[in-house]
């Protein structure tokens, strides 16, 4: 081994966390939350606030998240603000130690929510050069990895990252839905339950989930929208999902290649195209109807994650300040005739937002249930759920 290696191999005194990365980047850190290592696609969150939504986002599985907001942890954690039931990122990366919860609302210590949950955490990162270099070079593969005795076989990890296969052309929604249907009630997971209808009314519309990796603000604010909600697994098929004569389809948020999704996504939206059912997508959702249209996905450099991200709605002129999200994206040019850009992004002019002007569907690639971010959006749910009620309904 030469010299150089071996400096750059061997942990520093008190080091107990480290990042690396498949072109053999090794950076340092102090290690929290459960021991042990996780590979894969390392991106950045400029998010200041909702790092228990982040980690718990579906859509953030087979990834390790790099906040480049300093202080993450001061509010501790709670049962409450979480997007599902555990973690789906693999780690985090955060510049400052996490100290005590300071928060009337936290219940446990971040570390400790870390260890119950099996998720690997490191501080004392330099997230700011870590975030130029990913805006530089692209999201790169990466290992977090945690040892408290400070021991690491460098050399191995370094292999780890760079036998990783990368997020393109990976199918990770099916593994993170829900397995079974189940009927939605604000704040409860109701599997094998009826619906409490009291809560939305019998005359309410009914939407009809598919979960490709849903984050639950989403349901909460079809429900707040007047809408009953019933969940279906993402390889629910075309008559699975009509079996529960839905009023509207919601396409949801979820991990991996969009592309990738083979038999299981995209074809059943084509279906449901077809009988003319109301679509709104959102995310993963509004990647698939692109791709069920006949438009193209592709994976962006970098990414765009964090909850201030300016999108430009087309109609009026618009400004939304959004939560985003993506990795991949609709190609704005592949659109087909009857696909119209609504919303377009500030920072880089990829779309953000389309409708079809001969169907009654359309979807959005950032986040209107926010969680964490801005709430300009909440409006879309409005609009879909708005549209279920008219009588001329399909
Ligand atoms: N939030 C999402 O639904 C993410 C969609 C997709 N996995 C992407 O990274 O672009």
């Amino acid at each position: 081994m030469a010299e150089t290696d071996h400096a750059r191999l061997t942990p520093p005194k008190g080091a107990t966390g480290v990042l690396v990365l498949g072109d053999g980047t090794v950076i340092w850190g102090r290690g929290f939350g459960a021991e042990g290592d996780a590979v894969g696609e390392v991106c950045f969150n400029t998010a200041m606030t909702g790092y228990q939504e982040v980690m718990t986002d579906p859509s953030y599985a087979g990834q390790i998240i790099a906040f480049t907001f300093p202080h993450i942890g001061n509010v501790g954690t709670n049962p409450e603000d979480i997007e599902a039931i555990n973690p789906h990122a693999l780690g985090m990366i955060v510049r400052e130690d996490v100290t005590d919860p300071a928060n009337f609302r936290n219940t446990q210590h971040l570390d400790a929510w870390l260890k119950a949950n099996g998720r690997i955490g490191i501080s004392g990162v330099d997230t700011r050069a870590l975030t130029r270099a990913i805006r530089i070079g692209g999201a790169p593969n990466g290992v977090i990895a945690h040892n408290a005795k400070g021991e690491f076989d460098v050399a191995a990890l370094i292999d780890k990252a760079k036998s990783w296969p990368g997020l393109e052309g990976m199918d990770l929604a099916k593994d993170v839905s829900a397995t079974q249907s189940y009927q939605w009630r604000d704040g409860l997971w109701t599997l094998g339950q009826g619906y409490d209808v009291d809560a939305a009314g019998p005359d309410a519309p009914h939407v009809v989930a598919i979960d490709y990796g849903l984050k639950r603000n989403i349901l909460r604010n079809l429900v707040a929208a007047g809408a009953r909600v019933t969940v279906v697994p993402a390889t629910a098929t075309f008559d699975d999902v009509m079996a529960h004569n839905p009023d509207g389809v919601f396409l949801s948020n979820g991990p991996g290649d969009p592309a990738a999704t083979g038999e299981y996504a995209v074809p059943v939206i084509k279906k449901l195209l077809e009988v003319g059912k109301p679509l709104f997508g959102i995310c993963l959702g509004h990647q698939m109807l692109g791709l069920a249209v006949g438009a193209k996905t592709f994976k962006m450099h970098q990414g765009h994650r964090g909850a201030n991200h300016p999108v430009k709605r087309t109609d009026d002129g618009r400004v939304e300040i959004t939560s985003m999200n993506h990795g991949f994206a609709v190609d704005t040019d592949s659109l087909p005739a009857n696909a119209e850009a609504t919303h377009i992004s500030l920072f880089d002019g990829s779309l953000a937002g389309l409708r079809l002007t001969d169907k009654p569907a359309f979807s959005v690639q950032y986040h209107p249930e926010a969680s964490p971010g801005p709430q300009d959006s909440h409006y879309l749910f409005e609009q879909f759920v708005g549209q279920l009620r008219q009588p001329t309904r399909a």
